[in-house]
């Protein structure tokens, strides 16, 4: 991934952003499927979705890894959904994924889906990001929209704020929500300490952040909307995370070995260590699970 790429990738969002989805999309634009679909397993909720109350912002290419683009790759669409308290940084995390710059901000107000393709480890996966999660209404009417958030995601993520402790309280709970709600699924949940620019403001540490990662079996990353920082690397993340469970081992193998390639030195030698270590240590096992719970790119 280089900048050049990103700020290309960027210009055909921003020509493309007011080209509105139509109605029919979540039955499928005929190219692809958003409905429960046989030949599409990983979509197959029979959640019913109401177009007329959210909007799909913009369909855009978003190659970050342009020059390993392999046309052999599959194109699939998943369902990202945000969830967290308000204020955590939901809505600002989704405006980067779109490309939206503040000053489109405005202009875009009260959408809450954004569709976006992006070119990871060489093959193109499209995902429609929801910020649709909302905690604060709880009227009747409103209870639908949460019933359907944790029915129709292909994979979640639990935002809370490292300045805010009751937002990471609530994480927990929303997790729990989860496992209820889906049960018997293997499906990707990321938990991710937003504003981690704020430092000085922290109430909630790395080790908190990893330590309940660890304990509810999902993945962690930290990130700032406010910098940018590893917010793409999330998203690269959710979509590494859904290949590792749609595809076969093999499959995945081979992507791994290229992406392995790409590895800097030093995370060779530290994934190398941890795992030899760990071989003959059942407490280190555990470590490097808690370690491994930061890799975005391994189950
Ligand atoms: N410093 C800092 N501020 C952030 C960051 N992310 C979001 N904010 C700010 O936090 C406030 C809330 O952000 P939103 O993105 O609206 O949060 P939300 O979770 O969507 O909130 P609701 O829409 O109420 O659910 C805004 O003022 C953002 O500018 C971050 O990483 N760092």
């Amino acid at each position: 991934m280089t900048l050049n790429t990103q700020r290309d990738s960027k210009e055909t969002l921003r020509r493309r952003a007011s080209t509105p989805l139509p109605a029919s999309h979540q039955a499928g634009p005929g190219d692809r499927k958003t409905t429960a679909d046989p030949q599409h397993p990983a979509l197959g909720h029979s959640a019913s979705y109401h177009p007329g109350d959210k909007t799909i912002r913009s369909r855009a290419s978003w190659s970050s890894d342009s020059e390993d683009s392999d046309s052999s790759g599959a194109d699939s669409l998943y369902r990202v959904v945000l969830l967290g308290d308000p204020g955590v940084g939901k809505t600002s995390l989704a405006n980067i994924y779109a490309g939206t710059q503040e000053k489109d901000a405005n202009e875009h107000r009260g959408e809450e889906s954004y569709e976006r393709t992006l070119t990871v480890d060489g093959e193109e996966t499209t995902l429609i990001v929801m910020d649709t999660w909302e905690t604060e209404k709880q009227e009747q009417a409103e209870n639908w929209v949460q019933d359907y958030c944790m029915q129709v995601g292909n994979a979640y993520v639990i935002v809370y704020s490292i300045t805010d402790r009751a937002s990471f309280e609530s994480a927990s709970e929303l997790r729990i929500q989860l496992r209820r709600a889906r049960q018997a699924e293997n499906i990707p949940i990321i938990l991710v300490g937003n504003k981690s620019d704020l430092v000085r403001c922290r109430e909630v540490s790395v080790e908190e952040g990893r330590g309940c990662a660890v304990v509810f079996d999902c993945k962690f990353i930290e990130t700032s909307a406010a910098l940018h920082h590893n917010v793409q690397e999330l998203f690269e993340g959710i979509v590494r995370q859904i290949r590792l469970r749609r595809d076969s081992k093999e499959t995945n193998e081979r992507r791994m070995s290229v992406y392995k390639r790409k590895e800097s030195i030093t995370k060779k030698a530290r994934r190398f260590l941890d795992r030899l270590v760990a071989k003959n240590n059942k407490k280190m096992a555990l470590k490097v699970r808690s370690k491994s719970c930061h890799d975005l790119s391994v189950l």
